[in-house]
């Protein structure tokens, strides 16, 4: 045989090995998953740890005073310029404006409780907690300004647990806590039982059988972390 067959040869079986390798980790990991060994957490960010539409309502009143706006109490649905194209179409490019502006990230609040909860549990045994949150496309400010928010309230170190993703789908978990009703995208059967986050524009929404919400930070999140340990 010559040197060159024998080196490809050599070279499928070193694939096969590798492979298999592959299959046999990627078993350890699913099992250790799923008996409880690591529990991963994510938590979104805008609507659960930070408040984005209290800053938004608060900005948006002061640049654009004279203009129709939308109360906490009438917010429907997840996209706040969709509500307010529909109430006035040229409202819907002023809306995004505000979120697109210098310094609209990194100033708003933290919502009362998600800053202190997830440091706790980040603390906890056995678990393995990540900020998981979607970055506008117009990328100026937003994905700067979203890791500096989470160094100001968490600090430094917990930049390590930043995933800025816009598709939550291909991150695996077994929690993700999040306030968009719907998460879509290219993975059709995500790893993570979606928490449905409480916020303004999903209180009135009435969830199937298998959902669940946390209302709150001061809600029982704690419960719903241990009902996905074994
Ligand atoms: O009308 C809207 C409302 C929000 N956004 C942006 O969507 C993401 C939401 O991120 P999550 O990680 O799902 O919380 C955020 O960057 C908002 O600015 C929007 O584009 N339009
Ligand atoms: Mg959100």
């Amino acid at each position: 045989m010559s040197v060159s067959a024998t080196t490809r040869l050599l070279g499928t079986g070193r694939t096969r090995i590798l492979d298999s390798f592959k299959r046999i980790s990627v078993n350890m990991s699913s099992s250790s998953a799923s008996c409880g060994k690591r529990l991963r957490v994510l938590v979104d960010m805008d609507g659960v740890l930070a408040d984005f539409e209290g800053g938004f309502l608060e900005k948006y009143r002061t640049r654009y005073p004279e203009e129709p706006y939308i109360s906490m109490d009438d917010r429907r649905g997840f996209w706040v310029s969709a509500q307010y194209g529909k109430l006035r179409s040229d409202l819907y490019e002023k809306a995004i404006s505000i979120w697109e502006s210098k310094d609209f990230f990194i100033e708003l609040e933290p919502l009362p409780g998600g800053v202190a909860a997830v440091k706790e549990m980040a603390k906890m045994d056995n678990t393995d907690v990540f900020i998981c949150t979607s970055p506008i496309k117009h990328y100026k400010y937003c994905p700067y300004e979203k890791y500096s928010w989470v160094e100001k309230h968490f600090g430094y170190d917990f930049l390590e647990q930043v995933i800025l993703t816009r598709d939550k789908t291909l991150v695996s978990g077994d929690l993700l806590i999040d306030d968009k009703p719907d998460i879509l995208g290219v993975e059709s059967k995500p790893d993570w039982e979606h928490i449905l986050f409480t916020a303004c524009h999903n209180k009135h929404l009435t969830l199937g059988p298998s959902q669940r919400r946390l209302q709150s930070w001061s809600d029982d999140w704690k419960a719903i972390l241990d009902s996905k340990r074994h």
